[in-house]
């Protein structure tokens, strides 16, 4: 059956696929960089951390099928994931909110190399206003609307403390912006055209955590124990889960 609610595009690459995607680039930019010209499935799938059969099945949706014998021709390879990405035209993105996080996030080299320009940071507190920051003066969200139209940004980084992210979320949706990169710990509600992706990194450790937890206490992990997508450990048999 084909679920095409689960499907990125109309070429129909799935969800997951073009999730793993920036892994291979990732990967393949670093061969590159080695001088490696060609490079097998196996290679690939190491170098990714996913394994072969899935490698060559994800690029297999680009219709990329490699050489038997020979391998997949890296520079071509990074070229057709960039294109599918949609990385070989520069992206601008603002960053609402410059506290400890967005001035690390707008201060990090390695957005531009990928094609993501910082082209405008916003915050509300007025003694941040006015402050140069990476090359760029911080802007009073107040003018939100108004940059996000004239730098035709089409990416927003929200990095402002939860209270404030649906309302900055609302704003940058009206402004026409329809993807979002959250990093505030609220779970935004958006309309179904626009794009949310949320970083949390608590939520990565509470993971870990629970995987250490197990491993602590020796026994086996129990199917019903397992911890959902967003770290929470599912009782089942105490008729929590949904
Ligand atoms: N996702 C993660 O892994 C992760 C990690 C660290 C922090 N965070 C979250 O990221 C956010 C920022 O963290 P931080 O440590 O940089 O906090 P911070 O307090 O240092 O910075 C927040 C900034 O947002 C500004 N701000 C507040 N309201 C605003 C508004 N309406 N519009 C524009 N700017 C506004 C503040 O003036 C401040 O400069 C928080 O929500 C925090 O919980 C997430």
């Amino acid at each position: 059956m084909i679920r095409r609610t689960h499907h990125a595009r109309d070429r129909g690459i799935p969800d997951a696929t073009v999730a793993r995607l920036p892994l291979y680039l990732r990967a393949l930019n670093a061969l590159a960089e080695r001088g490696t010209l060609t490079v097998s499935s196996e290679e690939l799938a190491a170098a990714a951390g996913v394994n072969s059969a899935k490698v060559r099945k994800d690029l297999s949706h680009l219709g990329s099928y490699g050489t038997r014998g020979v391998g997949y021709d890296v520079q071509y390879l990074i070229y057709q994931i960039s294109r599918e990405l949609g990385l070989t035209q520069d992206w601008a993105v603002a960053i609402v909110g410059v506290g400890n996080l967005g001035r690390a996030l707008a201060n990090y080299g390695g957005f531009v190399s990928r094609g993501f320009r910082i082209a405008a940071l916003f915050d509300a507190d007025p003694a941040v206003v006015g402050e140069r920051i990476a090359g760029l003066v911080v802007e009073h969200v107040d003018a939100l609307e108004s940059v996000i139209k004239d730098r035709g940004i089409s990416i927003v980084v929200i990095a402002t403390p939860a209270s404030a992210a649906q309302d900055v979320c609302d704003r940058v949706i009206a402004a026409g912006v329809t993807s979002i990169l959250n990093f505030a710990p609220v779970v935004l509600a958006v309309p179904p055209e626009v794009n949310v992706r949320k970083v949390d990194l608590s939520i990565e450790l509470q993971i870990l955590a629970f995987h250490e937890q197990r491993k602590a206490n020796g026994g086996p992990i129990m199917a019903d124990q397992w911890p959902d997508e967003v770290g929470h450990v599912r009782e089942r048999s105490m008729g929590a889960g949904s």
